[in-house]
């Protein structure tokens, strides 16, 4: 029988392996996704970011190192996870459904040249897939951190979008690779900020 401290150490294996091929895959996608959110930025965009239970909680991270910082001090940048407002949500899934819960809040605040963060491991969940298509009808660009085949959301993307799938079965995998993901891709805009790279 496997002991509990092979299992752990089974879980930093298979996390090293699946960042390992990930560095390999998307190290240009994501600078690129990088790119696309500065520019965004810089043109007084925003970064509106949805996901559901741990990516939910990525969407909430992500957002607070753009508006407070990740690692160097830098000016306040604009982004805002759609996960966070209890009122929003319990209002909008309740009276529309839970599919509607981001697309909605995408609808009222999204506006062309603001960027959509879609994050959904299975790249199905019903209320990302909306969210996405709000984006488009509001003319947004959308980065999808996505795994496994990347699901209905990879398959609805556009040439202007960016897709950064994990093609891993497990979704504890897939989100440690978007966590790596997207603090790399705060890095880089950090960097064309402050040394105007
Ligand atoms: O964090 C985990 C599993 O590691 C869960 O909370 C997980 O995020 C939830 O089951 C989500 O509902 C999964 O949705 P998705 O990633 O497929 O869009
Ligand atoms: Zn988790």
């Amino acid at each position: 029988m496997t002991t509990l401290h092979q299992r752990v150490q089974n879980h930093f294996a298979e996390s090293i392996a699946a960042k390992r091929q990930a560095a390999d895959l998307l190290s240009e996608a994501a600078a690129e996704a990088a790119l696309l959110m500065f520019r965004a930025l810089s043109e007084d965009g925003k970064i509106l970011l949805c996901g559901n239970g741990g990516s939910a909680a990525d969407a909430q991270h992500f957002a607070a190192e753009m508006t407070g910082r990740f690692e160097r001090e830098r000016m306040e940048l604009a982004a805002l996870a759609l996960t966070t407002d209890t009122s929003a949500l319990t209002a909008i899934g309740n009276d529309y459904g839970f599919e509607q819960v981001f697309a909605k809040q995408v609808r009222a605040l999204g506006r062309t040249g603001d960027v959509l963060a879609a994050i959904s491991t299975s790249g199905n969940s019903a209320n990302v897939v909306e969210a996405v298509r709000v984006a488009h009808e509001r003319d947004m660009k959308v980065v999808a951190f996505t795994g496994k085949d990347g699901g209905t959301i990879a398959a609805m993307l556009r040439d202007s979008d960016i897709l950064l799938n994990v093609p891993h079965p497990r979704t504890a995998r897939i989100q440690e690779v978007h966590l790596l993901l997207y603090h790399a891709i705060c890095d880089c805009i950090d960097t064309m900020l402050l040394e105007g790279v």
